[in-house]
């Protein structure tokens, strides 16, 4: 199994739909802002969430500009799931185009 790199203008029709979106940026920068309904992924509860979430719902992961999340969406793919993108450009193209579906925390 193997992950898929995906634009942001098509990963907005999946966000519409049923999905997980991880975010594995540094803690700070999650807390900042992140995409809607992001989780924060990390090594400390990476095994937790492969172990609790739905193989079969599609995955997108976020990072900064969208290089880590190859290796991150690579891993997840390993794991199980099924259909896994890694979003080019990052959070840093997401929240310049779409700043409407960004969540803004502290
Ligand atoms: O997050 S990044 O690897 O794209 S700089």
């Amino acid at each position: 199994m193997t992950y898929k790199c995906i634009d942001i203008t098509d990963a907005l029709p999946i966000i519409e739909k049923e999905v997980i979106v991880v975010d594995i940026r540094d803690a700070v920068s999650y807390q900042t802002s992140h995409m809607q309904d992001a989780i924060n992924l990390n090594n400390d509860n990476v095994e937790a969430f492969i172990n609790n979430s739905d193989k079969a719902t599609p995955v997108i992961v976020c990072c900064y500009h969208g290089n880590s999340s190859k290796g991150a969406a690579e891993y997840l793919a390993a794991q199980g799931f099924a259909d896994v993108y890694s979003l080019n450009g990052g959070f840093s193209q997401w929240s310049a185009m779409y700043p409407e579906q960004c969540e803004f925390g502290a």
